[in-house]
């Protein structure tokens, strides 16, 4: 557990997102000079903007993380392994996708496991870590227990409960993230996102079993105060 009294532990928790469709350029650059500034643990950007990221942020050990079939979840796998080919060119460090829902509120866990499985299979070949953005928006009680263990089987290295932008009321709750936590072992670890607003709000998150975060109020958690509930 990391000491939130100690800001660069904070930041260092912190991956600190825009992934707006309607960012410029100048914007994010203002978003990765933020990330230097804090000395946040990443960048969490659109794919679009990934090789400019790398080519800032190179030197500072700011990881450059970003999204794959986000947000929308339901392209094929043949498209999602077409993306992640394309995405593997440009070297992102990380990113978070989700895995399709439909297929398994549908009873098609195999299908569900098998996407999450060859994603992983082919990011880990490449070096990049892979989180799984399970939607628990649209997941009754027991879906979301299945999804944490089957995303944890199939060797995904951090799950997350939203992408923070799916239904159900996206914001995270510490409930979502004690299933999260009860229902995977190490390797696979809990990243939370949706509304981590203020630094009470990721200190209950952590006390749940968070050990990372993704938000838009990053220097707002840094610097105690509020962040922008309509931030997105
Ligand atoms: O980490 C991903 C989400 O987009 C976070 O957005 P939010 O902090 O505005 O809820």
């Amino acid at each position: 557990m990391i000491d939130f009294d100690n800001k660069k532990q904070v930041a260092k928790a912190i991956q600190y997102t825009n992934v707006n469709p309607n960012l410029t350029k100048e914007g994010l650059l203002k978003h990765l000079e933020t990330c230097v500034k804090y000395d946040f643990d990443a960048a969490m950007i659109a794919p679009c903007y990934v090789s400019l990221a790398k080519e800032v942020l190179k030197g500072t050990g700011i990881k450059v993380a970003t999204t794959l079939n986000f947000p929308q979840a339901n392209d094929t796998l043949e498209m999602k392994l077409a993306a992640l080919k394309a995405l593997v060119k440009v070297e992102p460090d990380q990113f978070d996708f989700p895995p399709n829902p439909g297929l398994l509120i549908g009873g098609r866990e195999k299908e569900y496991f098998e996407e999450m499985k060859q994603i992983v299979e082919v990011s880990h070949a490449a070096g990049i870590v892979v989180k799984s953005m399970l939607e628990f928006g649209f997941l009754n009680e027991k879906q979301k227990v299945r999804a944490a263990q089957l995303a944890c089987e199939a060797g995904i290295d951090w799950v997350k409960q939203s992408s923070g932008w799916g239904v159900g009321g996206c914001a995270a709750t510490v409930e979502d993230v004690k299933i999260l936590k009860e229902n995977i072992q190490l390797p696979c670890r809990v990243k939370v996102s949706g509304k981590v607003n203020t630094l009470e709000k990721m200190q209950a998150m952590f006390a749940a079993g968070a050990e990372l975060v993704g938000t838009s109020s990053g220097p707002a958690i840094c610097d105690g105060l509020a962040g922008d509930p309509n931030a997105y």
